[in-house]
Parts: structure tokens; C-alpha cells; sequence
């Protein structure tokens, strides 16, 4: 299956989702709440799920969303629905047919309270179902930087399309991997990173109208691995930045590791920015989501990556909303892999 229309509607609905959450990222208000986790949510999360789901809905009435957000906070805050309301009403594609392939506008405040509320499929291994993450890295997105809009399909259990939308990464893939986020005018930065499985994984501007023109884009060929350029998380608590600092040791490189949040990690080294990508848990009980790798999985894996847990065993999405069976992530180019995972099992069997 090629998957054609499904990759147009993920990239539209995410171009369009990514819109929004710029709209948010430059304002001072971001509308926070904190959730029950204590992790927080802003009205661009709300605003890009609501725009992702009514795509789907329109174009795959039958599909499955696991979504990460749900609206029932906004049900007791109209305030802030309001706010979501003024914003996904007004965020549209300047290109008139891509608008209608994502489903043209949402009509009342009530439909879009309800599309935010259609991500809560359990997951699993049958059928068809859509893994969304409307803001990937809100705490990036709040600090002033990277941040992505995350949607991947997985088909019986397997990833067959992903799209990642990291507005403040370079447009320009040979840029060097570097820590700094979006200066004041954003200008040069915006990609749009797309992969069918099979069919190799692609990079392009993220433009405000039509798809721009897509390129290949490749894993960097690591002949020496001292020399490779990994990244991890800003956030401490959400990988152990001591035991990957151990296993780069190991592994002999001396750079300093490039700290950026969200799936900006998976894009940028499947277009040769950076080489690995690694994340060992902090908490033994903590489970991955889904919507934080499938796209980043995928996107890596077709540009000639390898993407594991840290006991080498492939990413699961087939278990529903988490990777129940997984411990933590090392994504890099596939002739390295088992070497940087022999530098894991050292580290972690020494502690
Ligand atoms: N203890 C933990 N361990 C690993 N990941 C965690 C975590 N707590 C939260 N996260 C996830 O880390 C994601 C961000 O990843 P990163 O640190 O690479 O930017 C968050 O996504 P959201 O920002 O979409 O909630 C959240 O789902
Ligand atoms: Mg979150
Ligand atoms: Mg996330
Ligand atoms: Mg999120």
C-alpha cells in the first residue's frame, strides 16, 4: 500500500496544527495548566489536537486516535476554551485545496471540544490507529525552545506513516546540530519532516502555504565513533543525562552532547545533523508513550537508522497507549547501533 492520501492529510493537518502552535509560541500568554501528572498543557496543545483530529475525522471517519490531550478542563474553564476557540478558528492553510483536504474550518466551540475528546482510543495491535502528539515537548515550547507537532499512522501494530513538524529547527539539513532555538523572527527555521515505510524518509520547508518540494533526507555514516555528535533531553527527569554522559565516555567522544527537546532529537539526526540519539530512564516504572516516538521511529529508521530500547529490542507500538515493554530509547545510524548498545549494557550492568 502506498499510503499516498495518508501521508497528504498527516502533512496538511500537521502543517496547518504547527501554524497555530506558532501563533502560541510568540505570545507571552501561553494559557498553562498543570495536569494531573503535573505535567503542563497549553492552548496550543488543545488548539493543534482539535485541528490534527477534525483532518482525520473528515478524511479516515473510521480510523482510531490515540491522542495525548482531552478537554476536560476546558469544560470547566470557559475562559480558556474560549481562547482555544478564537485561535483554532482563525488558523488556517493559505492554500484553498490543501484547507479543504484537512477538512476546512470546525464549526462551534462544542465540535472542537469533541475532536479534542476523540484521542482516547486504548491503542493495541488491530486496525488502523493514529498516534498524536499536538505539541511534543510543551516544556521546550514554554522555555522558548524546540518543540514538534507529532502524528504517525500504525497499522496492525506498525508504524506506516509519520510526520514531525519542528518549527524551530533550521530548514537547512546540513546545518550543524546546535543547542540555540529560534531567534526573534523565526526566519530560516521551520521543517517538516515526512516517512512511509518503505519508501525513505524526506525533510522540507514548513511553509505557511502550499507543500513545498520535499528532499531524500540520510543518516551521517559514522566511521568514527568518537567523533559522533549525540543528543538527548533538556529535561533531567526525563533521561538520565549522568548515565548518557557514562556511555559517550565509553564510546570516547569528548563533544559535549546537544540538549533539545521533543522529537526534534529523531529529526535531526535522521538528516545527518546529529548521529545518536539516546535516552536512558530515570524511573524504572515510567512507560514511554506512543505519541512521543512513533513518528521519530519511523522518520529514523527510513533515513537508514536503527531504533531500539536499551536492551536492544525494538520499539513496540502495538501495546496500546505506551511502550509497555520497552525501557528507554538509542536511535543511531544502523552500522553503529550495536556498538553504542554494547556501551549501554556496560554502564547500566556496572551500576
Ligand atoms: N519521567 C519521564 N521519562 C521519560 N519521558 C517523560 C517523563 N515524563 C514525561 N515524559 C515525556 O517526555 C516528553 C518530552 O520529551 P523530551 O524530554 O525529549 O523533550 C513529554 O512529552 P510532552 O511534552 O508532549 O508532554 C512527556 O510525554
Ligand atoms: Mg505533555
Ligand atoms: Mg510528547
Ligand atoms: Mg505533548
Amino acid at each position: 500500500m502506498s499510503y499516498r492520501k495518508e501521508l497528504r492529510v498527516a502533512e496538511l493537518a500537521v502543517q496547518r496544527a504547527a501554524l497555530l502552535t506558532q501563533r502560541v509560541f510568540h505570545e507571552k500568554a501561553k494559557g498553562t495548566l498543570s495536569k494531573d501528572d503535573k505535567s503542563p498543557v497549553t492552548i496550543g496543545d488543545f488548539g493543534a489536537q482539535a485541528l490534527i483530529i477534525h483532518a482525520i475525522r473528515r478524511s479516515f471517519p473510521t480510523d482510531e486516535i490515540v491522542g495525548e490531550e482531552e478537554a476536560s478542563s476546558l469544560r470547566e474553564n470557559k475562559a480558556l476554551a474560549d481562547q482555544i476557540w478564537r485561535l483554532v478558528n482563525s488558523t488556517k492553510l493559505e492554500d484553498e485545496a490543501a484547507e479543504e483536504q484537512v477538512g476546512g474550518p470546525i464549526k462551534s466551540q462544542r465540535e472542537m471540544l469533541q475532536a479534542i475528546d476523540e484521542g482516547q482510543s486504548p491503542g493495541g495491535s488491530r486496525g488502523r490507529i493514529w498516534a498524536l502528539d499536538p505539541i511534543d515537548g510543551t516544556m521546550g515550547f514554554l522555555r522558548g525552545g524546540q518543540y514538534a507537532v507529532c502524528l504517525a499512522l500504525i497499522v496492525d501494530g506498525h508504524i506506516k506513516v509519520g510526520v514531525l513538524a519542528c518549527p524551530n529547527l533550521p530548514v537547512d539539513d546540513s546545518t550543524p546540530l546546535s543547542a540555540d532555538v529560534a531567534n526573534d523572527s523565526g526566519e530560516g527555521r521551520g521543517v517538516l519532516f515526512s516517512a512511509v515505510l518503505g519508501s525513505g524518509a524526506t525533510s522540507r520547508s514548513l511553509s505557511r502555504g502550499a507543500l513545498e518540494k520535499s528532499q531524500s533526507i540520510h543518516m551521517k555514516d559514522v566511521p568514527n565513533i568518537t567523533h559522533a555528535i549525540f543528543c538527548e533531553s533538556v529535561e533531567a527527569g526525563h533521561s538520565s543525562h549522568s548515565d548518557q554522559a557514562d556511555i559517550a565516555k565509553k564510546l570516547g567522544i569528548t563533544r559535549q552532547s546537544v540538549r533539545m527537546d521533543s522529537q526534534a532529537k529523531y529529526g535531526s539526526i535522521a538528516r545527518g545533523a546529529g548521529d545518536l540519539y539516546l535516552r536512558l530512564p530515570v524511573r524504572a516504572d515510567y512507560e514511554e508513550k506512543i505519541w512521543d516516538h512513533a513518528a521519530g521511529d519511523l522518520i529514523v529508521r527510513e533515513a537508514g537508522g536503527h531504533v531500539t530500547d536499551v536492551e536492544g529490542r525494538r520499539l513496540d507500538f502495538s501495546l496500546g497507549r505506551t511502550l509497555k515493554e520497552n525501557k528507554g530509547v538509542i536511535a543511531a545510524p544502523k552500522a553503529v547501533h550495536e556498538h553504542v548498545l554494547d556501551a549501554v549494557r556496560s554502564v547500566l550492568d556496572s551500576k
